[in-house]
């Protein structure tokens, strides 16, 4: 869509009755954790962990990222994507129980929910890891109408495949819903790809560090979710400002 990147105008934009948000970067501030523990193991093999690998690896699944991880910082033969996963895994078990929501989440969902916009959330993540990081959050999880996560038998390929998006949409009430009525928000350059291979719109809330031509893809890019304006999308608008 030729839209423009800051805002659209009225008669550009679609007419949007569903929402499908991603999860980790995008709802819980997720992404940095795994940022972390991947510098940490990357420092014993005196390493550093580039953003423009990162960019590559948001929103995969567990096993692709692993892979890309090692074949490109030249582990292979010193570390296994497997042994990765298992070393990765010590470390993320003890930091997702204390995430937090990204700045504007609990504002966009309560308002969407409130509205009788049907919501839901289709994550890379498996389930092991989804119940550690919304632990805390379940209360604001629990007004999902679904949700889709990375181990579900359905989504046979991770994003840029178009599948856990297409999951989503097939499982709202009289869906599959089709996919121009959809708006996703997303972090990652792999799940904008993914939302735009599914035939739906996407916005994309990146982090300030990755490299702006990921940016092209999305039909509008935002710097925050408290940014999110619904009138843009036919979505009921917010009562107040963001504080
Ligand atoms: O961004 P999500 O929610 O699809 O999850 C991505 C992985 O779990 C981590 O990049
Ligand atoms: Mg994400």
């Amino acid at each position: 869509m030729a839209a423009n990147k800051c805002s659209l105008a009225a008669a550009d934009a679609p007419s949007i009755t569903h929402v499908v948000f991603d999860m980790d970067g995008l709802l819980l501030d997720t992404e940095k954790l795994y940022g972390e523990v991947q510098e940490n193991i990357l420092a014993r093999y005196n390493k550093t962990f580039e953003w423009s690998l990162k960019a590559k690896m948001m929103g995969m699944k567990a096993i692709e990222a692993a892979r890309l991880f090692v074949e490109e910082t030249g582990l292979n033969g010193l570390l296994s994507p497997e042994e990765f996963l298992v070393e990765r895994e010590d470390m993320l078990r003890t930091m997702f129980p204390a995430c937090e929501l990204m700045p504007g989440a609990s504002r966009l969902i309560q308002h969407l929910h409130a509205n009788g916009i049907p919501i839901c959330v289709a994550t890379s993540s498996h389930t092991r890891h989804f119940q550690l990081k919304t632990q805390k959050h379940g209360e604001l999880f629990s007004l999902m109408h679904h949700i889709v996560r990375g181990d579900d038998p359905e989504v046979k390929q991770g994003k840029p495949s178009p599948d856990v998006f297409l999951v989503a949409a097939k499982r709202f009430e009289g869906g599959p819903v089709d996919p121009k009525k959809i708006l996703v928000f997303e972090d990652a350059p792999a799940g904008v790809l993914a939302a735009k291979n599914a035939g739906m719109s996407a916005i994309m809330v990146p982090d300030p560090r990755l490299d702006s031509s990921y940016h092209e893809t999305a039909d509008q890019v935002i710097s925050s979710l408290l940014d999110f304006n619904p009138s843009e999308w036919g979505l009921p608008p917010f009562d107040k400002p963001a504080s």
